[in-house]
């Protein structure tokens, strides 16, 4: 009995995604023989006949084979059951393809098929529903689409990874892939931790796996996996800590979350700043996908705020950190990045005291293109302002992608240190340098999404009407940040998840009288004004209108809130804390090399997901 279109049916997934059972991998057979066993086959797999019989609304599983070609598998199909399957290939790894078919019965409801590549088939069932389907096309769906419902306030979500730029997209592959991916951190490449990397690959034959490391405790879980504190096993490197992050690509695939995990994962391999993550290597290791990265022994910044006086920043301190984030978000743009996943809980504090931006499963990979924009008129007077304020950024780039606005500081360095020897005094020339220096900027305003994604106090009105959104998102972003950081709470927060989206919609932007007061002493008290100003300007509902939409972060920088701010040497600025060093976890007795990995029994019990809740597998 086929349930009622609309009718909410409850999902019941497989409890657990299974290997192909026995002898189910049909090595190198050619797909006409692998649908002809399909054929003779009666026992579909996995709830595929309850599909038929509409116990299960919504399912979804895999079909697996040694098969690499999807376009040729689909023809098969085709030719079998006479109808074009949709389907989705969801993954490769272990040398076998993973789809994803899916049909639509009469009444417009997904009936997710399993297929399981195995001597057991459902093509039979396939053909059946296929009778009775009306076919989506493919281009209308995306494994990453997900049903989520009521996400917790605080925790990033995504509705639907969608969009119009061009989103990277590879899967797992198998093995270390150091080589590849790490290699070239220049601004990392001296470090301890990188060394002793190295040296075990070198002694392992150029890959390093999960065998090598010592996982000491649990530093955290999110929505895609853990992350582990963990060490090298060789005692030489007990002072190098790193930070493991392990996802479960069965489980991800399952929840359709596997494509976040590989775009976060090859963002990180691009990734080469001081205030981003360095990648030291990824691997995988069965079923789990681990990426192994600085580790951060300062927390969150969400935690910081708890600790100081009031529950937030003072000014000074809020203008370090959002001065670090708006370089991070800088480089980001620059290389395509589309954070958009900005908040407290995601910048960590480095052992330094400096900040590290962290979880790019939300971003979004797009192309750039260096634009080179010509002013016919004098900038905005509080950015002209600004702009005679301090003096630009004179560091030359040091990879590909940076291309503008460093080499544009460069340019303004010079004209504005020629222009000194004449003229000590700042007078008007910003503004005629924004007359007559043309400006090159680097920033992906043309990328658009229409995915759904973010967390709900700090979603951008753009994302939440859905018309589509680019860089401009992480610059409302920075200024909701900017806005807890001074007062201890987000600028729109609702009672409920529904109200906080009414009020970003709508509500302008106000600010706190209280914490204003007692802010008010003084020094304090102006820089207060500047930094109202620039939330003001960073939380424009119109995303053409907001700062650093168009000209990004160069026009951030620009601000008076950062007025002294040496950009280039940021990174060199005494932080306001700096955490204690961890100690290194003692080495124990030697032990038999054990991958930590789920027992048979475990792997074999049904897989339980419950969305509000952390998968933990290690
Ligand atoms: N490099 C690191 N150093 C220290 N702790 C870290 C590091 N990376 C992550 N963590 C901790 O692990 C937690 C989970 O990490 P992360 O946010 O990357 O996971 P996620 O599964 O992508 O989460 P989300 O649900 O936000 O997408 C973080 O909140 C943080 O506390």
């Amino acid at each position: 009995m086929q349930h009622e279109a609309g009718g909410e049916v409850p999902f019941r997934p497989p409890r657990r995604l299974r290997r192909p059972a026995q002898g189910g991998v049909i090595h190198g057979a050619p797909l006409v023989c692998l649908t002809a066993q399909l054929l003779q086959s009666d026992r579909a797999l996995c709830g595929s006949k309850n599909a038929l019989t509409g116990a299960y609304g919504s399912y979804q599983s895999f079909a697996c084979c040694n098969i690499t070609s999807k376009k040729r598998i689909a023809s098969r199909i085709k030719s079998s059951t006479n109808t074009s399957p949709w389907f989705k290939v969801l993954v490769t790894f272990n040398c076998k393809l993973y789809l994803s078919l899916s049909f639509f019965n009469t009444k417009a409801t997904y009936l997710h098929l399993a297929l399981h590549v195995t001597p057991s088939s459902c093509l039979r069932t396939l053909s059946q529903l296929a009778s009775m389907a009306a076919i989506k096309e493919e281009s209308d769906y995306d494994s990453s689409r997900s049903s989520l419902t009521a996400p917790d306030s605080r925790r990033s979500w995504i509705s639907d990874i969608g969009s119009s730029s061009s989103v990277s997209v590879c899967s797992f592959g198998g093995g270390d892939t150091l080589a590849s991916s790490c290699r070239y951190k220049p601004h990392k490449a001296n470090q301890a931790e990188w060394e002793a990397i190295r040296r075990v690959r070198a002694a392992a034959g150029g890959r390093v796996g999960l065998e090598h490391f010592r996982l000491v405790r649990r530093l955290g879980s999110g929505d895609l996996g853990n992350v582990y504190l963990c060490q090298l096993r060789e005692p030489w490197s007990t002072g190098c800590l790193y930070a493991m992050k392990v996802v479960d690509k069965e489980a991800l695939a399952f929840r359709k979350k596997l494509r976040r995990a590989e775009v976060e994962r090859d963002i990180l391999r691009t990734l080469d700043h001081p205030f981003l993550p360095t990648l030291y290597a990824d691997f995988e290791a069965s079923h789990y996908a681990c990426l192994v990265m600085e580790f951060c022994p300062g927390g969150d910044l969400h935690v910081a705020r708890q600790r100081q006086p009031g529950r937030r920043f003072s000014i000074s301190s809020t203008r370090f950190y959002v001065a670090e984030t708006v370089l991070a978000l800088e480089y980001l743009h620059m290389m395509g990045v589309v954070y958009r996943d900005l908040k407290p809980e995601n910048v960590l504090v480095r052992g330094d005291g400096h900040i590290m931006l962290s979880d790019f499963d939300l971003s979004l990979k797009c192309d750039v293109v260096a634009k080179l924009l010509r002013h016919s008129k004098p900038a905005p007077a509080p950015l002209a302002a600004a702009s005679s304020s301090h003096v630009p950024s004179c560091v030359p780039p040091t990879i590909q992608p940076v291309l503008s606005c460093l080499f544009n500081g460069m340019n303004k360095c010079h004209a504005k240190e020629g222009r000194r020897g004449a003229n000590d005094g700042d007078g008007d020339e910003s503004e005629q340098e924004t007359e007559t220096e043309p400006e090159v900027v680097v920033e992906p305003v043309a990328a658009r999404s229409k995915s759904f994604v973010g967390t709900h106090e700090y979603l951008a009105p753009e994302v939440i009407s859905g018309q589509g959104h680019g860089s401009a998102v992480d610059w409302w972003t920075l200024g909701v940040f900017m806005y807890e950081m001074v007062y201890g709470q987000t600028p729109f927060k609702g009672e409920s998840n529904e109200k906080t989206l009414v009020n970003i919609i709508k509500q302008p932007v106000s600010f706190p009288r209280i914490a204003a007061a007692a802010a008010a002493s003084g020094r304090e008290w102006d820089e207060l004004q500047r930094a109202q100003d620039l939330m003001s300007q960073l939380l424009v509902k119109n995303p053409k209108k907001r700062l650093g939409s168009s000209m990004g972060s160069a026009e951030v920088k620009k601000h008076p809130f950062f007025k002294g701010v040496n950009w280039a040497l940021v990174r060199s600025v005494r932080p306001p804390e700096v955490p204690p060093k961890p100690r290194p976890a003692p080495t124990p007795a030697p032990a038999p090399k054990k991958v930590m990995m789920m027992s048979k029994k475990e792997r074999q019990e049904p897989y339980n997901y419950r969305p509000d809740e952390h998968f933990e597998y290690f």
